[in-house]
This record gives structure tokens, sequence and C-alpha cells, in this order.
């Protein structure tokens, strides 16, 4: 099957750091592959070159049969490829069902600008993304929250909120950094819920997490990098008890 995205050789350097260092991955239409390994191994750097948030020093990245690698941020997600980051900021001021609706307006002619002054001519269009910020709190749990004021969301529900924000403007492929990190048991259960639920309906992730055992409950694939480089790609059986992979990061099989 064609992959739905994929990167070849994709290489950045900071100076004389190399992030990253010939970088091959891809992800197939409907596939859940996570991407671990240790700090510094590069996950955020490859994130960040997928979304646009960051150039390249070298490789390509090609989404829907078509080189992505030089658009901007947001012209890749109106193509549809929505970024949940872990540190990405709640917007103070504005309600959880507004904090939402932006990412929909990251997709729209209308753009962020017009959900924070809340321009009265693209009306239609914001009722039309009210509907869908609505839906997208659903499916996150967030649904009794949607009229209070953002800054009161306790931190697992601001990164639920992440996930409502990115699935607000219908992705094709979702990237998830590190959705798990400073969750408590029954928020980790509900976020892995959503993330099957997600993966069964046919969405393509692309996901960065460290804890082991939520890629492996979650994830087709895995791929592990290590200093900017990809180790091993498989499925999480036979990565995890890959010599390499056990000597560089995961430790023995218990
Ligand atoms: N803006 C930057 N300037 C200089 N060096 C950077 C920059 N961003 C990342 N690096 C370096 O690139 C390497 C990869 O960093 P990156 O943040 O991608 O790793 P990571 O796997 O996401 O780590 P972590 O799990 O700690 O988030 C590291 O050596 C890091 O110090």
């Amino acid at each position: 099957m064609t992959a739905l995205l994929t990167v070849t050789n994709l290489s950045r350097r900071f100076g004389g750091v190399h992030a990253l260092r010939r970088v091959c991955l891809d992800v197939a239409p409907g596939e859940t592959h996570a991407v671990i390994g240790p700090n510094g191994a590069g996950k955020s750097t490859l994130f960040r070159l997928i979304g646009g948030q960051l150039t390249a020093s070298a490789g390509g990245i090609v989404y829907d049969g078509q080189r992505i690698d030089r658009l901007p941020p947001h012209r890749r997600a109106r193509l549809g490829i929505a970024i949940a980051f872990q540190d990405a900021p709640v917007f103070r001021g504005m309600t959880v069902v507004e904090n939402a609706m932006v990412g929909a307006h990251a997709v729209t002619r209308a753009g962020p600008l017009s959900a924070v002054l809340r321009l009265p001519r693209h009306r239609r269009e914001e009722k039309e993304i009210r509907t869908a910020a609505a839906a997208a709190l659903d499916r996150a749990g967030l649904a009794a929250w949607a009229d209070r004021p953002a800054e009161d969301l306790p931190l697992g529900r601001q990164r639920a909120l992440q996930m409502a924000r990115a699935l607000c403007g219908r992705p094709r492929l979702l990237l998830l950094d590190e959705p798990a990190s400073g969750l408590r048991g029954p928020e980790r259960t509900a976020l892995a819920g959503l993330i099957e639920e997600l993966r069964a309906e046919g969405l393509s992730i692309l996901l960065v997490e460290h804890d082991v055992g939520f890629v492996s409950r979650l994830a087709d694939r895995v791929t592990v990098l290590d200093l900017g480089r990809v180790l091993a790609t498989g499925p999480f059986p036979e990565i995890r008890t890959d010599p390499v992979v056990i000597s560089a990061y995961l430790g023995a099989p218990a």
C-alpha cells in the first residue's frame, strides 16, 4: 500500500550537532507509527520537520504524493497534517471550545486571527467550526468544559484539549508529541482509548512517546531513534527483542 507520509534521508544540523542523520520512515494509511528513543535522539526535531516548524538540512518529505518539505506549516495543515504538541499554549481569556476552534481556523481561509478577534464576516464558517469543535471536545472527553475558561483546565485536560484542537481540523495525519506525558492512570487510559478509536476510523498517526507500555499497546510499528539515526523499525515485539535496540535503549526484556 502506498504510504501517506514518506520521509527520506532527512537530516538536520544545528551548528555542529547532527540532530537527525539520513532518517527514513513512512506512515501507511490508517497506521499508528510510534517513534521512540532516549533524550536528544532527535524525536522533536523530526516532528518539527514534518510539521514545518523547522526546515531540513537535507532529505525530503512526501505526503499524499506531494513534496511538502518546503511548505510553511499552515499549508501542511491545510493538506491534512495536524500536530498536538505537548507544550502547545492554551489561550487564556478564551473558552475551551474557542481554544479547540483554533485548530479548524488553521485549515480554513478565515485564519486564526478571526478566532481571536471574532470578526462578524466569518459567522457562517464560525458556526460550522464551532460544531466541529464541539464534536472534537466530546471525543476528547471535554464536552462539559466547553464554555469554561481554558485556564481552568487541569494539566491532563489541557492535553486532551491539544488533541481536540488537532482533531477539529479533521486531519488525515495526526502527529502526537508525547501525548501521555504527565497524565495519570484514568486520563492515560482514556487517551489510549481515543487513539485506538481514531486508528479504527482509519486516521494515520505518528506518535512520539517515552512510555513503552503505551507504545506497545497502540503502535502498529515502532521506529527507534538514537543520536539522530534510525536504529530499527518494525512491530513492537520485534523491536523489543532486537539486540541493537536493547543495548542502546530498552534494556533486556523482563
Ligand atoms: N534549536 C536547537 N539548537 C541547537 N541544538 C538543538 C536544537 N534543537 C535540538 N537540538 C539538539 O538536537 C538533538 C536532538 O534534539 P531533540 O529535541 O530533537 O531530541 P528528542 O529526542 O526530542 O529529545 P527529548 O526526548 O529530550 O525531547 C539534541 O542534541 C539537541 O540538543
